[in-house]
C-alpha cells in the first residue's frame, strides 16, 4: 500500500483515546470526540463502501459536538458529567427513542458499543499471523460486539463491506506507524488506554441501567 498523503497516523487517535482518562477516572469528551474522528478519517480512507458507517458515526458526533459549543458545553466536559446532567433533567429516555432521540447518553452508548469492536478488532490485529485475513478478524469482532444491537440488513451490509478490506499486512501499514512489526508494537501499548475507556464508560453505564438505551 502507498505511503498516504492525508496525514493521517494512529498514534493522534490512540493519544486522544488515552487523553480522555483523568486522574479521577472519568473520561473527557473533547479528546473522545476526537479519537473519533481520527478513525473515521482512517475509515474514509478505506473507499466508499464504507460511507454508510462513516456516515453514521459523523451524525452522532456531530451530535455531541453541537452539545460541546452550546451553552450547556461545562454539563457535557466529560461523560460522568453528562450522564449526571442528563439524568437529573429528564433528557434521556429509558423506555422510547422517540422521546429523547438526541440525547448525549444514548448517543455516546452507540459509540461505546462500537469501541467495543474497535477494541476487538485492533486486539485481533494484533495477536493474528501474518496470512490472516482482515475481514476475518472484523467479521469475528463486529459479530461478537456491535451486531448483537443491528437488525439483520445492517449485519449483511457490515459483513459485505468487511470483504473489501485490505490485507492484514497492508492494513497496518496503512495506520502510518512504520513496519507492520513496528505498528504491531504500538498497538500493544496503546491498546490498554483504549480498553480502559470502555471499562469506565460500561461501568457507568451499568451502574445507572443505561447499557440498553433505546
Ligand atoms: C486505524 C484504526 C483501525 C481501525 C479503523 C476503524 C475505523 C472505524 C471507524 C468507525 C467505526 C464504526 C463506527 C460505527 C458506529 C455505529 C453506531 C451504530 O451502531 N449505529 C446504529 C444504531 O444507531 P441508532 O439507529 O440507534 O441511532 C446504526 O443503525 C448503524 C448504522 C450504520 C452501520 C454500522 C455498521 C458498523 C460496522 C462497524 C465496523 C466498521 C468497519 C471498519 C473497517 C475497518
Amino acid at each position: 500500500m502507498a505511503e498516504r498523503q492525508d496525514g493521517f497516523c494512529l498514534r493522534e487517535v490512540l493519544a486522544a483515546f488515552r487523553a480522555c482518562l483523568t486522574a479521577e477516572q472519568t473520561v473527557l469528551m473533547d479528546p473522545y470526540l476526537r479519537g473519533w474522528n481520527g478513525l473515521i478519517r482512517f475509515l474514509n480512507s478505506l473507499g466508499t463502501i464504507f460511507s454508510f458507517v462513516s456516515k453514521d458515526a459523523v451524525t452522532k458526533i456531530q451530535i455531541m459536538e453541537k452539545y460541546r459549543s452550546s451553552d450547556q458545553r461545562e454539563r457535557y466536559e466529560t461523560l460522568q458529567t453528562m450522564v449526571e446532567y442528563e439524568l437529573a433533567s429528564g433528557l434521556v429516555s429509558l423506555k422510547n427513542r422517540g422521546e429523547c432521540p438526541e440525547s448525549g447518553c444514548r448517543t455516546i452508548l452507540r459509540l461505546h458499543r462500537a469501541l467495543h469492536w474497535l477494541q476487538m478488532f485492533l486486539e485481533g490485529l494484533r495477536t493474528s499471523q501474518e496470512d490472516s485475513k482482515t475481514s476475518v478478524i472484523c467479521t469475528d469482532s463486529y459479530n461478537a460486539s456491535l451486531a448483537n444491537y443491528h437488525p439483520w440488513v445492517i449485519r449483511k451490509a457490515a459483513t459485505l463491506a468487511f470483504c473489501a478490506l485490505p490485507t492484514r499486512n497492508a492494513f497496518l501499514e496503512n495506520m502510518n506507524l512504520g513496519t507492520p512489526e513496528e505498528a504491531v508494537d504500538m498497538l500493544g501499548e496503546a491498546l490498554p488506554y483504549v480498553c480502559k475507556v470502555y471499562e469506565i464508560t460500561e461501568e457507568l453505564y451499568a451502574k445507572h441501567k443505561m447499557l440498553d438505551l433505546p
